[in-house]
């Protein structure tokens, strides 16, 4: 997160650090006990292994009272998912066992309506990804409020020039912005789950790049039917 600050310890309980070998590489969130939502691209450099999920953090590295860090029994990401777009950009996995639930462990509710957010909304984004364009990694979660933009907007030529399908949505990029290791994290708006983050054009902090969510009521149905098919 680029022009953000340290989110208050454990107002987000359901965020969610994807791990490889004790290493930050993505967010995510619990969507149900045994579910985590983030974005396909995260498993690109992963080289086929199984991410681990660390629940109930605000720092990756101190002991923390109900820190726990999941196996990962799945990982089930879009169909529609690839590497030449930002397409379908989402990933379910699948947690060995129900996350034992608690203050700090807590399920968010995602959206699902079809309608758009409203330009100008103001929701608000976490994570561990990068905090300067230098590439410095944070220990502690971080939180930045961005304003919704318009998909006109944001499809202007200038900008990601007709990229952004109506399974996607923008927020203002100038200055504050998710950038390296935020994928994968929710968009939240009014305290619901709108979207989740993805890569795009990766470019971090520029106003003339807007950040890129994959938005997650388009995908209810798939995401129920995966959950539904996979559970016990
Ligand atoms: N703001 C959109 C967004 C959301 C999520 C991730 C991303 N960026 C990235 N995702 N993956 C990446 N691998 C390498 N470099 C990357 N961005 C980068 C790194 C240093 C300086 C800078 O200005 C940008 C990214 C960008």
């Amino acid at each position: 997160i680029l022009g953000g600050r340290e989110a208050r310890p454990h107002l987000r309980p359901h965020m969610a650090s994807l791990q490889l070998d004790g290493e930050h590489i993505c967010g995510g969130f619990l969507i149900a006990e045994q579910w985590v939502l983030s974005a396909a691209h995260c498993t690109e450099e992963t080289d086929g292994k199984l991410f681990q999920v660390l629940l109930g953090a605000h720092s990756l590295t101190e002991p923390e009272p109900h820190k726990r860090l999941y196996r990962v029994r799945a990982q089930i990401p879009h169909p529609g998912s690839n590497v030449y777009n930002n397409e379908d950009d989402l990933l379910l996995l699948q947690l060995e066992e129900k996350a034992e639930l608690n203050e700090h462990v807590q399920v968010l509710p995602f959206q699902r309506e079809q309608r758009d957010v409203a330009a100008g909304t103001v929701c608000e984004v976490a994570g561990w990804g990068t905090v300067t364009h230098s590439g410095r990694r944070p220990d502690r979660l971080q939180q930045v409020e961005r304003p919704v933009l318009s998909r006109d907007e944001c499809n202007h030529r200038t900008r990601h020039d007709h990229s952004i399908t109506p399974n996607m949505m923008c927020t203002d990029s100038r200055k504050r912005d998710t950038c390296k290791g935020d994928s994968g994290g929710p968009l939240v708006c009014n305290g619901v789950a709108e979207a989740v983050v993805t890569a795009g054009s990766r470019v971090c902090g520029n106003y003339k790049k807007p950040g890129i969510y994959t938005r997650i009521a388009p995908y209810a149905a798939w995401i129920d039917r995966v959950m539904g098919a996979l559970s016990g």
